[in-house]
This record gives structure tokens, C-alpha cells and sequence, in this order.
């Protein structure tokens, strides 16, 4: 089987699983359904110049443009629930092309493959349906993949923010950089907020969208873009393992979300693709990255087909 066919195959297993376990929601993305769009620029401030040659982390700002989520595959989940938020943001480059950087409120991720993932979901929906909760499928998968605990508690104790400019976001896998010389160097971002991480006192009587609400009022909010260097011997094929604390982080930019975008059926239909990148950038050895693409693309045929 060709690999591309396997990616296939793989990628659409997923999205039916994810179906399985959350139920399918028509015209929605099958994760991350229910997010808001807004304007944003992007300023880089020269840090990453010596390190990449990808034009929007040069020193000019560029314009980009962000959608923020609640990673439930239900576009009705709450506001006030405990969950994962996303933070996607695409820049727009001035030869017309665009890159995208897709981050979450969590470190790590809960599976070092896609087959791992297609395990993990069926765990969790085996757990859904078990009349007898003594059989706990879930905690057997971390048993089989001890990575995967300190990733799944992170999932689950994840705060939830007093605003999507409050939390800070993490794209997870490593990347790799490239500088105008060709060396290549492993790379992991994260946005930091520059209202610093602020969890909610209380969500007890949040209406279902208040965080799009609140950010309503509290627009402008910031981030930093910081870059931590990976060192030789640290894993860039395994999202369920950290980095060591003490590896070199540098602050390359700031972003700055200004308005709500104008036209949001517009981007709500569009996918941002953690795999599109530009020249001074490239992706790791992670197979979860590389199949998210066609995963996504998968998910993007069926709800553009409102299935
Ligand atoms: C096997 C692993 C994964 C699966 C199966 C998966 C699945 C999906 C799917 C089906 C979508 C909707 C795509 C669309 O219709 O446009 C999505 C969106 C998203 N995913 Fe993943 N994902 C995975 C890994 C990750 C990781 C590691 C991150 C962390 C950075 C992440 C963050 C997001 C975000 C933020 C969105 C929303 C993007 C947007 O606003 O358009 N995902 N994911």
C-alpha cells in the first residue's frame, strides 16, 4: 500500500472514530467546532532572523488572522466547560500565500501516532458505553503508553480561562527550522499572553459563548511568539514527551488580535493546516503532524459537504 493510501485510510479511521465518540455534527469541523475569527498583525522583532529565512519572522509585521476554539467536536459545548481551547492562527504573506501556526492550552498531546490516537478514542468511547465502570479502558491505554499519563492529566486539569487572552497555548510538536546557511535546528512555540495566564474564579453562571463574549469588550489582546531550541538527543518524532526545562527559549514577535473578522462565514470555512508552511520551515519526523493534514482534510470534505 502506498503511504499516501495509508495516510488516507488512517486519517478518515480517525475522523470516524472521533464520530463515534462525540457524534456527528453536520457542517462542523469534527473537532474544534465552534470557534470565532478575528483580525490580528503580527510584529517579529529580529530575534528569529539568524535562525530562519521564513519571511514572516523576518522584521517586518505582517497581517494574520486567528480563530479561537473549544476543541469539542459538539459546536453547543459551554463556555464554563473544563476543556482544551485552540489558538489557530494563518499569516498572510505578501507574495499572497499563507503559513499556518496551530496551538492549544496544553503542552502535550495524548498520542505519538495516529494509530495510538484511533486507540485512544476507542478507549475513551469504550469507557462511554461500559455498563460496568470497573473496566477502564482509558486507564489501561496509559498503562500500555506511561508517556501518555502526565499528557492526559495536563488535558484534564487544564484551567478554565478568564479570557482566550489569559491562557497560554502551545503548538505542541517540534518543527524545524532552517537558517540562510542550511543548518537546521528543532524548534516547539508557544503564544504567551501578555495579560498573563488567568484561570476563571468562577464559570458557575457563564452564558454557553461567554468567552467570545468577554473578549467583545476586552479586544485589543497580545501574545508573544517564544521559540525553544531543541538540543541534539531531544525527541522530535514524540508529542507525548517534553523537552527539558532548562533548553534555550527566545521571544521572536508579538502578536496583537485587534477586531472580529468582518467576514466570519468566510473563514469558518476555511482549514488551518499545521503542515502549511513556508521556505525556513519545515516539519519533524512527528507522525501525528504529518497526518493531521489529511486528517483535516477529511474532516473538511465532510462538513463542506454538511455531513
Ligand atoms: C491525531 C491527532 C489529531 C486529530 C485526529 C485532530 C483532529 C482535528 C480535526 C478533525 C480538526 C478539524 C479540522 C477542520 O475541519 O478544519 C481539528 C482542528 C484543530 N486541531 Fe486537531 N487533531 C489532532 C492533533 C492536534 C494537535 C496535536 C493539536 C495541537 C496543536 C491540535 C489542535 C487543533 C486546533 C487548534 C484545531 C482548530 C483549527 C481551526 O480553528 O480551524 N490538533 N483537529
Amino acid at each position: 500500500m502506498s503511504s499516501e493510501l495509508a495516510k488516507s485510510q488512517i486519517s478518515s479511521t480517525i475522523v470516524d472514530a472521533i464520530e463515534e465518540l462525540k457524534g456527528t455534527h453536520h457542517g462542523f469541523r469534527r473537532a474544534h467546532a465552534r470557534g470565532f475569527v478575528y483580525e490580528a498583525t503580527f510584529t517579529p522583532n529580529g530575534s528569529a532572523a539568524p535562525f530562519t529565512t521564513a519571511p514572516h519572522l523576518q522584521g517586518s509585521p505582517v497581517r494574520a488572522t486567528v480563530r479561537l476554539s473549544h476543541t469539542d467536536a459538539n459546536p453547543h459545548a459551554f463556555d464554563s466547560d473544563r476543556s482544551v481551547r485552540g489558538f489557530a492562527t494563518k499569516f498572510h504573506l505578501a507574495d499572497g500565500t499563507n503559513t499556518d501556526l496551530v496551538m492549544v492550552n496544553v503542552e502535550r498531546f495524548v498520542a505519538a501516532t495516529p494509530e495510538e490516537f484511533v486507540d485512544f478514542i476507542k478507549a475513551a468511547k469504550a469507557d462511554t458505553d461500559a455498563a460496568d465502570p470497573s473496566v477502564p479502558h482509558i486507564k489501561s491505554f496509559v498503562g500500555a503508553h506511561p508517556t501518555v499519563g502526565p499528557a492526559l492529566a495536563a488535558a484534564k486539569s487544564v484551567g478554565i480561562p478568564e479570557s482566550y487572552g489569559t491562557s497560554q497555548y502551545w503548538a505542541i510538536h517540534a518543527f524545524l527550522w532552517r537558517d540562510a546557511a542550511g543548518e537546521v535546528r528543532p524548534v516547539r512555540y508557544s503564544w504567551v499572553p501578555d495579560a498573563g495566564v488567568v484561570n476563571a474564579a468562577d464559570s458557575s453562571s457563564w452564558t454557553p459563548h461567554h468567552l467570545t463574549e468577554e473578549l467583545r469588550s476586552r479586544l485589543p489582546i497580545s501574545f508573544v511568539l517564544r521559540v525553544t531550541f531543541g538540543e541534539p538527543g531531544d525527541p522530535t518524532h514524540d508529542s507525548t514527551v517534553a523537552w527539558p526545562d532548562d533548553r534555550r527559549s527566545v521571544d521572536v514577535g508579538r502578536i496583537e488580535i485587534t477586531a472580529e473578522a468582518a467576514d466570519q462565514e468566510h473563514w469558518q470555512s476555511q482549514v488551518f493546516d499545521p503542515t502549511a508552511l513556508v521556505d525556513g520551515i519545515e516539519v519533524s519526523d512527528d507522525p501525528v503532524l504529518a497526518a493531521r493534514s489529511t486528517i483535516y482534510a477529511v474532516s473538511y470534505d465532510r462538513r463542506s459537504h454538511q455531513r
